[in-house]
């Protein structure tokens, strides 16, 4: 779906330059679902942003992203949908769920109001918001965290995109909320045959729902690999450090993990 070749990203800061990624390779295969983990300013929502176009003006790219299979430069929302950590950094405030949902159907797939809001709705149905028929008239500020995720994720899959970028999507939800909008995301997925970049600091998470894992370091991409192998066989260190830290912090073990925990 995706090449990314020696991607290198610097922001400008001041009179400073911050190097958030350097020569980053990387393909993302059609059809499957991929995790980038790593600590907190490894470059991971760098990379989100550069797939998606969303780079600020400050930031100096080189390399490239070459994109097969869709004939244009993706278009955010209609090829790539993306949900953020914070929903109301995509969602607006002061406009009802339904019409914010409408909207991106409306826009990208040039339905009518009317079609668009059925949409809407079919959509609120598919996140699994409670009470789809009066939700759509909802204010985001009156549903919880996880209930705005789901809207936030019905938002970003309205127009039918190729590609779901999750960037920490559920890492300000409580661990139960967290794995509901997990098997959420799955189930979409897999339903549209969507391709998924899941971006997130834990790789317990990232093991539940990805087949492969790219694990980044200080803006480099120290180690991919399959799941199993990411999670069995690191052959890095950090990579190693990064799964013990979560044997030490956590009690649920991780997914396809063989032999007993260190
Ligand atoms: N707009 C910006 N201007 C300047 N520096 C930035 C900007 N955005 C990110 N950075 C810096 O780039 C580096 C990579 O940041 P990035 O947000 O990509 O990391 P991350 O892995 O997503 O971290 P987190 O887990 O905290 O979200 C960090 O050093 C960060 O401080
Ligand atoms: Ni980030």
């Amino acid at each position: 779906m995706a090449s990314i070749r020696d991607l290198t990203v610097t922001y400008r800061r001041g009179g400073d330059a911050v190097a958030a990624l350097s020569n980053i390779s990387l393909d993302i295969v059609a059809g499957e679902r991929l995790a980038v983990i790593g600590e907190s300013g490894s470059g991971k929502s760098t990379l989100a942003l550069a797939i998606a176009g969303l780079l600020p003006a400050s930031s100096a790219v080189g390399g490239r992203i070459e994109w097969s299979g869709l004939g244009r430069i993706p278009l955010l929302g209609r090829d790539i949908g993306f949900v953020f950590q914070d929903p109301s950094a995509s969602l607006d405030p002061v406009m009802t769920i339904g019409k914010q949902i409408a909207e991106v159907a409306r826009t990208h797939l040039g339905l009518t109001w009317s079609q668009a809001d059925a949409r809407a709705k079919t959509l609120l149905e598919r996140v699994r918001l409670p009470d789809p028929d009066s939700a759509v008239h909802a204010f985001p500020h009156q549903l919880s965290g996880g209930q705005t995720q789901r809207v936030a994720i019905a938002a970003a899959i309205a127009a039918g995109p190729k590609l779901l970028i999750a960037d920490e999507a559920t890492s300000a939800l409580d661990t139960i909320v967290q794995a509901q909008i997990v098997a959420l995301i799955r189930q979409l997925v897999a339903e549209d045959g969507m391709t998924l970049l899941f971006i997130s600091h834990d790789i317990a998470l990232a093991a539940e729902l990805a087949e492969r894992i790219a694990v980044f370091r200080h803006g480099q991409l120290v180690e991919r690999g399959t799941t199993a192998g990411i999670v069995d066989a690191p052959t890095q260190a950090y990579t190693r450090t990064l799964l013990d830290a979560h044997i030490g912090l956590d009690s649920a073990p991780l997914l396809n993990r063989a032999g007993p925990a260190v």
